[in-house]
This record gives structure tokens, sequence and C-alpha cells, in this order.
């Protein structure tokens, strides 16, 4: 079994027995518990989910577009096929001043990648999406909104906090693909992937998941174990990173369990 699926399904086990039962914003209740931790050691293995179908490409090319292409465009997410989003977009084409706007309001990846460079022991690398003075102009307010980084030896080590985690659809992409992003960002700044800890502040089931978590429970037993990723060895440059230039080697998965996304 991955590390992923047992840390996973370990939240999802607690919150199904001990989470506490509210409604919100979108309508569709959950059941919530606060501060769930997963943490990964990246050298050892990546963290993706075999007790169901991961849609790997899809996250990547998510990440792309907020971190690579810093954009807020919805379309220029369509165009690399990747729908997820649509509900969001506002009749401009966008998601505000939201996500992917913010990294490049400030030039947050390049001032990251700067200071990983010439500074490795500056405690002051921060990533952060939650810009207080933008968010009444923002179509959703960024979930997975920062990333606190550090460097040990070559070791590169990230933490993501995550204010509210939909552990059906979006926690399951938002740990892959932040994984991901650690070894990007290690491979052309010449370090190597280290530790990865994901915080979820509100980490919740909405109600109409809970018969899916459950079926992806039962599987744990022939849940497999995790596949390998593989970043091609001509990457050395983050904005010309394409979708293809990773992959996973050995994804073995119990398929696919369709949950409706609330709005
Ligand atoms: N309620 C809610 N949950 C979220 O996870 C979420 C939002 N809203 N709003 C913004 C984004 C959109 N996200 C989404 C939306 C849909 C899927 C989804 O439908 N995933 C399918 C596969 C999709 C595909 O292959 O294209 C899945 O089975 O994981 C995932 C993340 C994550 N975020
Ligand atoms: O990357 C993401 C983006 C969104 N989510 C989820 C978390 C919540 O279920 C909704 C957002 O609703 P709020 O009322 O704004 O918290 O989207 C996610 O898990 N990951």
């Amino acid at each position: 079994m991955s590390a992923a699926d047992t840390q996973y399904l370990a939240i999802v086990e607690r919150i199904l027995k001990e989470g506490y039962y509210a409604n919100n914003r979108t309508g569709v209740p959950t059941y919530k518990l606060a501060h769930q931790i997963m943490q990964f050691d990246l050298a050892k293995e990546f963290p993706i989910l075999t007790t169901k179908f991961v849609a790997f490409k899809t996250a990547v090319k998510e990440l792309l577009w907020i971190w690579q292409k810093q954009s807020n465009d919805v379309r220029e997410l369509q165009a690399m096929g990747v729908h997820v989003w649509d509900e969001w977009m506002r009749e401009d084409g966008t998601i505000g001043k939201a996500y992917g706007y913010q990294i490049k309001k400030y030039k947050q990846l390049d001032n990251l990648l700067h200071m990983l460079k010439t500074d490795p022991q500056s405690r002051r690398m921060i990533v952060t999406l939650w810009n207080i003075e933008d968010l009444p102009d923002m179509a959703l307010q960024p979930c997975a909104y920062e990333t606190l980084w550090d460097v040990s030896g070559d070791r590169l080590n990230c933490m993501l906090v995550q204010r509210s985690g939909d552990m059906g659809l979006g926690v399951p992409f938002n740990m892959t693909q932040y994984a991901v992003l650690v070894h990007l960002v290690a491979k052309v700044c010449g370090l190597r992937p280290g530790q990865f800890t994901h915080v979820i502040n509100n980490a919740h089931i909405y109600e109409n998941h809970v018969d899916a978590l459950e079926a992806q429970l039962k599987r744990r037993h022939e849940a497999k174990e995790a596949p390998v990723l593989k970043v091609a060895d001509d990457v050395h440059d983050f904005y010309a990173i394409t979708p293809d230039d990773v992959w996973l080697e050995g994804y073995e998965h119990l398929g696919k369990l369709a949950m409706e996304v609330a709005i």
C-alpha cells in the first residue's frame, strides 16, 4: 500500500467516524475535522493514491497553469484539455485575482527560485496566494494557499498549507500535484526532493461523497505500491517544462470513483 493511501485513508476514516457535521457555503453539508496532516519523504516514494485512479496528467496541468503560466484564465486551462475550473469561470474567462495571478503579481516563483539558489538557509522562503486586499475580487479564495520552503543539505523540503480540503476531489489532486512541484523546483535548483508536509486546516467530506469514500476504504486490502515519478533529464528551466516532462512509472490503481463537485 502506498504511503499516500495509508495516510489519506486514515484521515478519511477519522472524519467518517468522528467528523463534525455542518452545512457550509455550498449548501452541501460536510463531515469535517480540523488540523489533519500528511507527511511524505519524497526521497522514498511518490505520493499518489492507488485505491482510486487519480488523474495525474490533469493535476500536473492544473499545477503548471498556476505556477508556470501563472494564469487566472480558465480558457488557457481548457486549451490544455482540463475542465476542473469551468464552474468558477467568470464572464471575462478568468477566476479574478486568484491563484496564478498572485504568483505573477509579485514574481513570487522567480523570487523563490532566486532565494533557493543564492540563500538556501533563508527562513523567509514563502509563496502565498492569500492576498487580503484582492480577496473580494477572487471567484474562489485559494484553498491550497501557501507553501513554505527549506533546504537541508541537498534536500528541498516543502510544507503546503491548505485552509480547506475537499477529501474526495481536491485533496487527492493537491497532495500529488504539490509533490510534483517539489520534484520540479528541486530539479531546476540542483537539489533533491526531501520532506513534503501537507497541512489541512478544515479537512471535509461532502455528504454526497460518503458512499464513494466508504467504497474506497473497502479497497484498502487490495491497495498497490506507489509508482515512481520520472522527470525528464533535460529539465533545467522551470518555464520550459511541459506536461510530458513528468510521468509515472508503474502506476497501478483500483479504478475511478466518480464524485460530484460542490459549487
Ligand atoms: N467543492 C470543491 N472541491 C474542490 O476540490 C474544488 C472546488 N470546489 N473548486 C475549485 C477546484 C476545482 N477542483 C476540482 C474540481 C473537479 C475535480 C474532478 O472532477 N476530478 C475528477 C476527475 C476530473 C478529470 O479527470 O478531469 C476526479 O475523479 O478526481 C477535481 C478538482 C478542486 N477545487
Ligand atoms: O485546490 C483546491 C481547491 C478547492 N478545494 C475545495 C475545498 C472546499 O471544498 C472548496 C472551497 O470552498 P470554500 O468554502 O471556499 O472553502 O474547494 C480543494 O480541496 N482544493
